[in-house]
């Protein structure tokens, strides 16, 4: 049985990034939050790729911009840092225009990632790290001292520091183009499709540990993807942009899937949005006590306790092992119930945890009934697939959040 909290672990893991603030403090001072109030870019030949943009990306918290290609979101990125100048209106990092400030002033205390990490092929990955602070001429005995501090920091190891570039994975180059971005501490951090370059298991690695580190961080962060899932999994709030650089919603993940603000951005975010948003809702589903049997007892003993033709064995710690079913093939009634002779099921819910989570255990149980742990991996009890669906009405009926896709 596959243990569900690997998904559960990672929503509150953003929750915990976005509820328990670590404070935003850096060598730059202070907390920082921007703030693009009706910003507009019109490039030379007459393109609009930002349309007058208006919101705040909130200090301490990760603000994801997505959207199809072309809507603007590398431009609106760059604006933050005067790469690109806007044409109209202004970006403010808390009471600084940042017009007024000169780029080179302005760039330090904002950490830019791009797509394919942009390192440096002929210098070590310790010089890749510690390029800006050696330009400005700080003590290389700390940067290095630092960098080293980074690598760990961002999952590297230290033996990674005299390799060059190309002697990398692309995730590896991607934590190092990370490790330079936060080399000089700043409180704001802008990354344009930091993790799109890397295959889906990579990516998802990166998404956790970047997740964990943004916890102990606590930056303000500005994310550009054109992956919703990402942007879901990321983003404490959501700027969904359209083409033509419109802002179509700015809001929770929580809030996108379940109240999209028109069909644009209904569409955007999926069809199935109504299941995603389950990962959001952590009703509590009663649990119905069922009878087990303990590895090791009899089959007849778990063919009297069998109901519909399955008994869920668990372990000494009272731990679930997997289910047996009555029509296993073994006829010898005094044989012991061993692990071997256990349908292994699917996922197992936790107590607590997302409807998502307790419907994935539901449906993926071989006796149709979802088993229930508590956070020790002690068994609680079991829900139905159908149980799981009326609490789901239910919260639907409340308008608590979008129909969801998913029937009895
Ligand atoms: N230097 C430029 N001159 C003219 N038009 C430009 C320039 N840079 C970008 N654009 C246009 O502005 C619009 C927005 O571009 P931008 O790169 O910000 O979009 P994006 O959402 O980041 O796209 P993608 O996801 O494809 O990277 C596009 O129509 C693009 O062609």
């Amino acid at each position: 049985m596959r243990n569900g909290n690997a998904e559960h672990g990672a929503t509150t893991g953003r929750r915990r990034s976005s509820t328990s603030q670590p404070t935003n403090r850096s060598e730059h001072g202070g907390v920082r939050m921007i703030k693009f109030d009706s910003v507009t870019k019109r490039y030379p030949d007459g393109t609009v790729a930002v349309n007058d943009l208006s919101l705040t990306a909130p200090s301490g918290q990760i603000t994801v911009f997505v959207g199809p290609s072309g809507c603007g979101k590398t431009t609106s990125l760059r604006m933050i840092n005067r790469m690109i100048e806007p044409s109209g209106g202004t970006i403010w990092l808390d009471d600084q225009d940042t017009g007024k400030v000169p780029p080179a002033t302005l760039r330090r205390g904002i950490g830019y990632v791009i797509q394919h990490a942009g390192l440096f092929p002929h210098r070590t990955i310790l010089d890749n790290i510690i390029t800006v602070p050696s330009l400005l001429g700080h003590n290389k005995k700390q940067a290095r001292a630092k960098a080293m501090e980074l690598m760990e920091r961002v999952g590297l190891e230290a033996r990674f520091a005299e390799r060059y570039p190309a002697q990398l994975s692309g995730g590896q180059q991607q934590r190092v183009g990370v490790a330079r971005a936060l080399v000089a501490d700043p409180p704001v951090m802008l990354m344009d499709e930091p993790f799109s370059a890397v295959d889906p298991v990579v990516r998802e690695q990166l998404q956790q540990e970047f997740l964990r580190l943004q916890s102990e961080l606590g930056k303000t962060i500005v994310f550009v993807t054109h992956d919703i899932d990402e942007a879901i999994k990321l983003g404490d709030q959501v700027a969904v942009l359209n083409v033509g650089g419109v802002l179509a919603q700015l809001a929770s993940p929580a809030e996108l899937l379940s109240h999209p603000a028109n069909s644009f951005v209904a569409g955007f975010v999926g069809r199935d949005r109504g299941y995603r948003a389950l990962g959001f809702a952590t009703d509590t589903v009663p649990v119905r006590s069922e009878t087990t049997v303990a590895v090791g007892a009899t089959v007849a003993e778990g063919v009297r306790a069998a109901e519909d033709g399955w008994v869920l064995v668990v372990d000494s710690a009272n731990s679930p092992q997997g289910w047996f079913n009555v029509d296993h093939g073994v006829h010898d009634g005094s044989m012991q119930i061993t692990p071997a002779i256990l349908n292994l099921g699917g996922t197992l819910a936790t107590e607590g945890g997302t409807l998502r989570n307790t419907l994935d255990a539901a449906l993926s149980s071989p006796s149709g009934r979802g088993v229930v742990v508590d956070e020790d991996g002690r068994f609680r009890g079991t829900v139905t697939a159908a149980e799981v669906v009326a609490r789901i009405e239910a919260r639907a009926a409340a308008g608590r959040y979008g129909a969801p896709a998913v029937s009895g």
